[in-house]
């Protein structure tokens, strides 16, 4: 079968069904929290290869509470007996303040079992489906005309009425109704008011207790402004609107569903069902993570808590058997990672700017988020900031260099973090991949650091202080050298002396060209860092940097030094 070069022959343009006059969308934003319901146990778990066990479906009902959703489509009753008994526990086990949503189609005696699936639940809601689109109509209902619908829409919601909010056996239940006109849309706007006002009169909602119509985009058939359309127009349509909670039930087929669920909200929407990370039908329902960190982000609450969001993506990876995709917005592994040089850089730069504005606050005062690369502070989902940057052969020195301080908490100056960055950049084309935060250390320790094997090492020191000048002694032990050598040298400063002693005694030319150094904690016991480069001289200089840590700051000197000889001995033969 070709790929067709011209694809309208074959698939059609989506029409927008909805004449709208003075929509109203467009110029409003969104400004509150929707009510939530969780499918991820009923839309999520239909569309599973391996439905979810009884254990599994216990797990995740326990982690939906947690997070805290207060509606949760717990099953589809009549599908299999697993699906029967969990309701039945879930309908026992809730807190108080959760409804627990069941779903049927418009078949009498599917109603019958979804019903006894739900009895001794103190909050619960009865969903009924059918599909009102003339394709559906025509090809799954065999031509079942809107008549005919309607009539099994209003007879499916009588026998409902009957069984919970009209029957007095069961008055301990806090019934509640939900209607989807299912391929909502792709179907005729008139007509879905039209059967959505036969079921409204058939339930006979009130202000108090409101009708859920549930408008799915059951396929999602084109942009996220024509759903958005479809919405507003439903609110504006439908009777005595107060009396109505109007839900959304988006799912991804063009991958637009988030923001067809935020342009419908923005249209009039009260209410938005979907499943964790996305899960559901073909590409998923409509990802609830997403849109409450969405909101998040835009300063207002989910009334949802993700603070620790691998313990949620734990839980929907244990329960769906699927991963959570590492670029998943939010929770994917990877969005909270940098790799490449300049995105490094710019977060490291934003965290360095963003700690000097807290530090100016008064305690308790928190600075607005407004961070290059990271839309969210990860450490708002339980994410360290340790993790953040990763470093490859696309990083730069500010990775490398980020990765040092946070975990050896070494501050490197700029000419340290160039030397380091291509040394760095050296072994991951070496190895062809990542190089770990641990890899990196033990790199970062073994190019720069004294305590490895070399040709010289620091055995003691006397320096000395007389009427402006300086003297020092200096034991060091040098490989071939059969006893401790005694080295002797003059000059302004302890580091002075050394490479005065070093070049006079070794026929060197080593010059200092850059010091740094900072305390490795607050207090007076802690240790310092120092980091000293020296250069050779000659037609081909080379710099060396070479890094300290001690309590005696002099002694951290030193072993810079020591690092700096050893590195090019081993290097330059010096
Ligand atoms: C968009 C959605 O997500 S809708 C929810 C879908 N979820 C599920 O289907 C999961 C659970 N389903 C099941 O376990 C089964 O399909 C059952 C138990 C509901 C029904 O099983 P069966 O009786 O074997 O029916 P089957 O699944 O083959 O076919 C569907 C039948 O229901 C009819 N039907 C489909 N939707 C509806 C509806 N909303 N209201 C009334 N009848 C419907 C179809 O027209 C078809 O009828 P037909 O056999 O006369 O042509
Ligand atoms: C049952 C309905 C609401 C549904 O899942 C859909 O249309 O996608
Ligand atoms: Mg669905």
């Amino acid at each position: 079968m070709p790929f067709y070069s011209d694809p309208s022959v074959k698939y059609k343009k989506f029409v927008n069904p909805v004449k709208l006059q003075n929509r109203e969308w467009p110029a409003k934003s969104l400004h509150k929290t929707p009510r939530w319901l969780a499918t991820d146990l009923r839309d999520g778990n239909q569309a599973l290869p391996d439905p979810m066990s009884l254990e599994e479906k216990k797990l995740m009902l326990g982690k939906l509470c947690d997070i805290g959703f207060k509606e949760i489509e717990v099953a589809f009753p009549s599908a299999s007996s697993i699906d029967f008994q969990f309701t039945q526990y879930a309908a026992k086990t809730v807190p108080d303040d959760v409804y627990i949503q069941v779903l049927s189609p418009c078949r009498e005696e599917l109603i019958y079992k979804t019903i006894e699936s739900v009895k001794g639940s103190k909050n619960a809601i009865v969903h009924l489906y059918l599909a009102t689109s003339a394709c559906f109509r025509r090809v799954v209902f065999n031509n079942l005309s809107q008549e005919e619908a309607k009539k099994k829409a209003v007879e499916g919601t009588k026998l409902v009425r009957s069984l919970t909010k009209d029957n007095p056996d069961t008055q301990t239940t806090n019934w509640n109704y939900e209607f989807s006109p299912e391929t909502f849309s792709d179907s005729d706007p008139e007509f879905v008011i039209e059967i959505c006002e036969a079921v409204k009169e058939a339930w006979e909602p009130s202000r108090e207790k409101p009708i859920i119509f549930n408008l799915p985009a059951t396929v999602e058939m084109t942009t996220p402004n024509v759903y958005a359309d479809q919405i507003e127009y439903f609110c504006k349509n439908i009777s005595n609107r107060e009396t109505a909670c109007i839900s959304l039930h988006p799912h991804n087929d063009r991958g637009c569903a988030v923001a067809a669920a935020e342009l419908a909200q923005i249209a009039g929407a009260d209410r938005v069902e979907g499943c964790l990370f996305g899960n559901g039908e073909r590409t998923g329902n409509v990802d609830l993570v997403t849109l409450a960190l969405n909101l998040y982000t835009q300063g207002i609450s989910p009334k949802l808590d993700f603070h620790d969001i691998s313990s949620i993506i734990d839980v929907v990876e244990k329960c769906t058997k699927l991963p959570v995709h590492p670029r998943a917005p939010y929770g994917g592994q990877l969005v909270v990672c940098a790799f490449s040089g300049s995105h490094q850089d710019a977060i490291k730069k934003g965290f360095q700017h963003y700690d000097s504005q807290v530090a100016k606050q008064s305690e308790g005062t928190v600075v607005p988020w407004h961070l290059p690369y990271l839309p969210l502070d990860p450490q708002d989902i339980g994410r360290t900031y340790e993790a953040i940057i990763r470093v490859n052969s696309q990083s730069g020195k500010g990775g490398a260099s980020w990765v040092i301080l946070k975990n050896m908490q070494l501050d490197l100056p700029r000419g340290l973090q160039v030397a380091f960055s291509k040394v760095a950049q050296a072994e991951t084309e070496l190895v062809g991949k990542e190089l770990r935060s641990s890899q990196l250390c033990e790199l970062f320790a073994t190019t720069y650091y004294v305590d490895i094997e070399g040709r010289f090492s620091l055995v003691d020191y006397e320096f000395t202080r007389r009427r402006g000048l300086c003297f020092l002694d200096l034991f060091l032990s040098i490989e071939g050298e059969p006893q401790v050598q005694k080295l002797f040298g003059e000059g302004n400063g302890p580091i002075s002396c050394f490479v005065n002693a070093i070049n006079s005694t070794l026929s060197l030319e080593l010059d200092v060209q850059d010091y740094h150094e900072h305390s490795l904690g607050r207090d007076s016991s802690s240790k310092a860092a120092t980091y000293i480069s020296v250069s050779t001289t000659g037609d081909n200089p080379h710099v060396q940097w070479g890094v300290g840590i001690h309590e005696n700051v002099t002694q951290a000197s030193f072993l810079s030094l020591i690092s700096c000889l050893n590195s090019l001995s081993r290097d330059y033969h010096i």
